[in-house]
């Protein structure tokens, strides 16, 4: 009872831990992308849709965004060109709030992006990236409705906006269709229609569009462009006041008399370390020192700016998960995992198929097992005789040999070992035991005589058991055993600990794989766009693994239980309980390996590599109390140990949390948990 107290405040901390921690990553997630201590807006600001000063970004040593000025009006199209790599997409994700600027000010609608309360990221944006990042397995009906759940649509609205879309970009009838190929479809089938539409869009003068590309021409359209160059902004202003100014017949050609200004201008050496390829060719090398445009919209006059504050409930309004986007994405899984029947069959079906293998082929005797027998004694009513009639058949196979036949056979490795009887061994044994004192060839003469070869440890240590159960003498007597049973073999200890190892190590892979997978293929970046945090999304993860880890269980159980008969003298409330937290644990710590790795083969290795060292020093294999000791330190810290010497005292001792062995078990996982997602979002939010 008073252990049971002790775990119920334990428990109680953790999520009161948990809350705080929830807290207190919310509250830094504004701090983190808003530059609230920047300077903010200037007189007129609440016309602009975007305006950027003196931004900055580097990844690494390579600085991507140098000095750069930017401003969108409301309602207008925005042309933001440049050639391949000088640094439109990181602007744009600098834009939106899911990177963050190393120094400048951005402001999103009147507010710097991810401030708290701001609904960029988040409603107020929509954003298509260059390479689409669809779900792959969804239809346009799965993707439009994903997508319209984050951003908080009535299943009325999303649907009337489905079927705009649908008619307005010629989309298949057929919903089922994969979105990705069919909107690539619809962009090269009708181009001018998007154009139009963006045209119609923002005459209410609520929307203003940012379109980037690195054909030039293709912006003509825009009402302002933004020519961009090496992290810097060239110029921006009107297609055709820009043409005008720089006395070309085509925005290309504006573009490349601008660059060379902007070289001859410039200073002798450049401090953008890697520039990206015009498509006409135009050199990279150099760049301008100064953040001003050559021409058009420049930063102006130094403005006296206000600091931009947040009402406290707003803040914490901010800070509350919404469970909107949580069940979004994790309904989107499910959807996925619906779609792929194959992997959801394996995630289920592989834990099952290695507990099985494992009971079957690991722990058991040895069947079979062939022993040369030189008994020279010839009475059938000897005492050899007996003896020999009580060895387990099914396991020792006994092969009547001579002595030069049983060693040559031994030596030729036909037989694990060889036993033994001289000629008057019923008459010597008896003497033994009649007589208080014999002589030394009577003790030899009455002993069975065992040679074995002892490569295979495991064969010779059964060998020895069957021998000695078969041929004692004495009769010492085991009572029954105060845990366990007198049958339980080495399977019975290897269990428990798999089971963990298997449910947590599943976690870990799937994880890693999927988790990585969104990443590259820029599906999360989506997501994080419409307002989905770090947090919620590592939430998510955690939830939906949870209904994959529960079914592992039940099936896991099932066959543990009730298959290969593994005793459980416990609450199979406990056993669920820690299993179920392990394989939770597998998961944080997957997300911990795809939030510092970013391609999947890396996950992959870095994953395995930590599998085998963690199996053999958990004790899972083979007892702690084995290890050497330094090591076993090192072992006693790691996330299975504590958690299967628990397992095993629950379901072989019937233990539970009263005892320190059971409940430590549960809290050092607990501890792992916390620390494994800790680091997720720490690394997820510094890499962002
Ligand atoms: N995550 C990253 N880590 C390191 N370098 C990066 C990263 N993302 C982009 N870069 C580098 O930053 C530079 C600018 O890339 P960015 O994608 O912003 O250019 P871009 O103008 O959008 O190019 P494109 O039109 O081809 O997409 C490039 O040199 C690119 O290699």
């Amino acid at each position: 009872m008073g252990g049971n107290i002790y775990i119920i405040i334990v428990i109680i901390i953790y999520i009161f831990f948990y809350i705080c921690l929830f807290f207190f990553f919310q509250l830094t997630e504004g701090r983190m992308k808003a530059d609230q201590e920047a300077p903010p807006p200037s007189p007129g600001l609440e016309d602009l849709a975007i305006r950027c000063r003196e931004v900055c970004r580097s990844y690494g040593k390579l600085k991507v965004l140098s000095n750069l000025n930017l401003t969108v009006p409301q309602g207008h199209i925005y042309g933001l060109l440049g050639p391949s790599g000088c640094g439109k997409t990181t602007l744009l994700k600098c834009i939106l709030g899911t990177l963050k600027i190393s120094r400048g000010h951005i402001s999103v609608l009147g507010k710097p992006p991810a401030f708290p309360g701001h609904q960029v990221p988040g409603r107020m944006v929509g954003y298509m990236p260059q390479d689409l990042a669809l779900y792959n397995e969804f239809s346009i009906s799965d993707t439009l409705t994903f997508f319209g759940r984050i951003h908080g649509l009535s299943a009325t609205d999303t649907q009337t906006r489905m079927d705009f879309l649908v008619d307005f970009l010629d989309l298949p009838h057929n919903r089922l269709q994969n979105p990705r190929c069919a909107l690539k479809l619809s962009c090269v089938m009708c181009p001018c229609r998007i154009w139009q539409h963006l045209v119609e869009i923002v005459k209410t003068g609520k929307v203003s569009v940012v379109i980037t590309t690195h054909y030039i021409e293709e912006a003509r359209q825009a009402n302002v462009v933004g020519l961009m160059r090496n992290g810097r902004m060239l110029a921006e202003g009107e297609p055709e006041t820009l043409m005008k100014q720089n006395s070309a017949a085509t925005l290309e050609k504006a573009f490349l008399q601008l660059c060379e200004t902007s070289d001859q201008v410039g200073s002798k050496h450049s401090t953008y370390p890697q520039g990206g390829v015009l498509e006409s060719g135009q050199s990279l090398e150099s760049g301008r020192e100064e953040s001003q445009p050559i021409l058009g919209v420049g930063p102006g006059p130094v403005e006296e700016l206000p600091k931009y504050s947040a009402d406290w409930k707003v803040r914490v309004k901010n800070v509350m998960p919404k469970w909107r986007n949580i069940a979004a994405l994790i309904i989107k899984t499910t959807v996925r995992m619906k779609r792929m029947p194959g992997s959801l069959f394996f995630q289920f079906l592989l834990p099952v198929m290695q507990i099985s293998l494992m009971c079957l082929c690991i722990g058991g005797d040895p069947k079979g097992i062939q022993v040369a027998v030189v008994d020279n004694e010839t009475s059938s009513s000897s005492f050899s005789q007996s003896l020999l009639s009580f060895l387990d058949n099914s396991s020792v196979q006994q092969v009547n040999l001579s002595h030069a036949e049983a060693f040559a056979g031994a030596y030729n490795g036909e037989y694990w070992a060889v036993i033994g009887f001289g000629k008057n061994f019923t008459s010597y044994l008896t003497k033994r035991m009649i007589q208080r004192q014999v002589s030394k060839e009577v003790v030899d003469g009455g002993s069975v005589h065992v040679w074995l070869d002892l490569t295979n440890r495991q064969i010779a240590l059964m060998l020895q058991k069957k021998i000695k159960d078969a041929f004692e003498v004495t009769n010492d007597t085991f009572e029954e055993p105060i845990y366990g049973s007198m049958n339980s073999d080495f399977t019975t200890f290897v269990t428990p600990g798999a089971v963990l190892s298997i449910t947590f190590y599943l976690a870990v892979g799937l994880t890693a794989l999927s988790f990585v997978i969104e990443r590259k293929e820029g599906l999360m970046e989506r997501c994080w766009v419409s307002g989905v945090s770090s947090m919620e999304t590592v939430l998510a993860y955690l939830i939906s693994q949870l209904i994959i880890i529960s079914v592992q269980i039940v099936l896991l159980l099932i066959l543990m239980l009730l298959v290969f008969k593994i005793p459980n003298e416990g609450s199979l409330v406990l056993v669920i309980a820690l299993i179920v937290l392990q394989g939770i644990t597998g998961t944080s710590f997957g997300l911990v390996i795809s939030s510092a790795i970013d391609d999947e083969q890396n996950a992959t290795q870095a994953a395995l590599g930590i599998f085998y060292p963690n199996l053999i020093v958990s004790g899972i294999i083979w007892p702690v109390e084995c290890i050497p000791y330094p090591l076993r330190y090192i072992s006693l810290a790691l996330p299975q140990t504590y958690a299967s010497e628990a397992l095993r005292c629950i379901m072989y001792r019937g233990w539970g949390l009263s005892r320190m062995i059971v409940w430590r078990g549960f809290v050092v996982t607990l501890g792992w948990n916390t620390f494994f997602v800790i680091l997720a979002i720490v690394i997820l939010k510094l890499r962002m």
